[in-house]
Order: C-alpha cells, then structure tokens, then sequence
C-alpha cells in the first residue's frame, strides 16, 4: 500500500468503518482522510462499496462498526436530516431532481440546508427571516449563473439533457454553502468535451466557494487529473492510498482493474 503525501488536516476522518447488507460486507474496515482543501478521489471497481461509504457518511446507511469524524464530531452519532446543517452536500450517481419543477426551485431546495428559519418565524415574518431569504435567493441566481443555467432556469428539470440535469445538482448542492462536496459520478454519461469542462468546474469550485471534495468517479482521466489523493476499493477493502501516480502503479489496483496479476 502506498502513501499519502499532504500536511493538511483532515477535514473528514473515516475509521474502520465496515458496514453490512446481511451477508454481504460491502465496506470492510475501511479508513482513510480527506484533507481540508483538497480534492480525494475514491475508486473502485462496480459493487466495491463507493456509493455505500456516501451513504455511510451521509447517514442514510448505518455502519455496524467504525467511526467517522467530521470537524471533531463523529457522524454516526448524528441523525441524518442533522448532516446537511454541517455543511455536507452531495450529488447523486442517478440524479434526485424534482422532474415537475423547474431548474430555480430544484436549485432553491438546496438552500433549506443553510437557513434556519422554520414556519412559526416566517409566519411571524421576523425582520432576519425575510434577510435570510433575501440572502438565499442570491446564492440561487449566483449558482444558476456560475453553472450557465440561466437560459433553462424557469424551465421544468422533465426533458432536460443529461449534462444540464448535473449541473442543476452541482448548483442545489453549492447553494448549501458546503464545507464538503460528495460528488457521486459527475462524469457518468457526459461526452468526452464535458467530462474536460467538469475538470476545471470541480477545481474553479474549490477555489470560489473554498470546498473540499470528495469525488466517486469511473472516469479515471478525471481522477487523476484533478485530485491530490486518491483512495481505492475493491470488494469492499481498501487496497491503495496514496498520488494519483502512487496508486496508478500499485500493482493490487492494477490486478483489481484488470483482473490478472501485475
Ligand atoms: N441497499 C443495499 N442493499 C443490499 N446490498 C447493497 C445495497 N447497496 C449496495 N449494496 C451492495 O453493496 C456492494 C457495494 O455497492 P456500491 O453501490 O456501494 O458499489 P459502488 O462501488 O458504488 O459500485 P458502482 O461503481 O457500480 O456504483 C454491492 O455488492 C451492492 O450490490
């Protein structure tokens, strides 16, 4: 196995985390850092428990053992609805867009994660209510224009191209104003021009709204290019950590990716 190499602290710390569905050991004793600031690519091949670490860290599935620490709490002992307040936003691997209504308010739904207005305060129509309104609905316009969405933003999401519809979920998920950015696949269906363009974005987006990502992908091009580390898995374990250069000659992903030994 091969080593990481940053200074950072981490910003997200999983622990031996292994988590079960009956039989199957879909994340088995897994740790690794994602560093505050950087970008961690986590890979894998199909079933090797990517998406399940999302779901772990997102609280929609629950770990049997391990601990995963998020800005000095551990997760796993928070509810799920508590996660998105922390400043965790996600996309997902097959789009969870509202079809039937439009780009604007999809986007907008983001932005409940931020505010903390509830509906005895908006009933009452509390003077910072109304300021945190006004504050939200800027940050939609702001993303719609930063992700190029205006053209389409009073549109329904029904019927929209596939690259259109990410960059919606990229937008519902930056109007949160995340410390952590999970991104699930972003260049699953995107053509090859695109998944080039998706490069910058994640990088411009680091930089502009100062997010740390933790990227799944199969677009190994993509992992590599942008990320500063990048964790692998494989029937649930972690076989490697380390560069984008370390882990390309780790001869266990190799054999992983390729199925014959290196
Ligand atoms: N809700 C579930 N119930 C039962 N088994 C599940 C569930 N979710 C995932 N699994 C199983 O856990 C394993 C890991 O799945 P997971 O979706 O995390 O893999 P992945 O690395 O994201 O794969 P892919 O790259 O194909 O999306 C697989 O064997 C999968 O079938």
């Amino acid at each position: 196995m091969t080593s990481s190499t940053n200074g950072s602290q981490p910003l997200l710390s999983v622990r031996n985390i292994t988590l079960r569905f009956g039989g199957l050991v879909a994340l088995d004793d897994v740790s690794f850092d994602v560093p505050a600031g950087q970008i961690v690519g986590l890979i894998g091949p199909n079933g090797a428990g990517k998406t399940t670490m999302f779901n772990a860290i997102t609280r929609l599935y629950h770990p049997q053992a391990g601990e995963i620490w998020y800005g000095g709490r551990n997760l796993l002992s928070l509810a799920a609805h508590e996660v998105p307040r922390l400043g965790i936003a996600r996309t997902f691997q097959n789009l969870a867009l509202f079809a039937s209504m439009t780009v604007r308010d999809n986007i907008r739904v983001g932005t409940h994660a931020r505010t903390k207005s509830d509906v005895f305060s908006q009933a009452l129509r509390l003077p910072w209510v109304s300021r945190e309104e006004r504050e939200a609905e800027a940050a939609v316009s702001e993303a719609i224009a930063y992700l190029g969405l205006e053209r389409v933003a009073d549109h329904p999401a029904a019927g929209l191209p596939f690259g259109t519809l990410k960059r919606i979920e990229l937008a519902r998920a930056l109007v949160a104003k995340p410390k952590l950015l999970l991104l699930d696949e972003p260049a699953g269906g995107l053509n090859h021009e695109e998944v080039s363009a998706l490069g910058a974005l994640i990088k411009d987006i680091r930089e502009r709204f100062d997010v740390t990502v933790l990227l799944v992908e199969h677009h190994m091009g993509l992992v590599m290019s942008i990320s500063e580390k990048v964790v692998v898995l494989d029937f649930g374990k972690k076989i490697a950590e380390g560069t984008p250069a370390e882990v390309q000659r780790d001869p266990e992903v190799i054999r992983a990716y390729l199925g014959v030994e290196a």
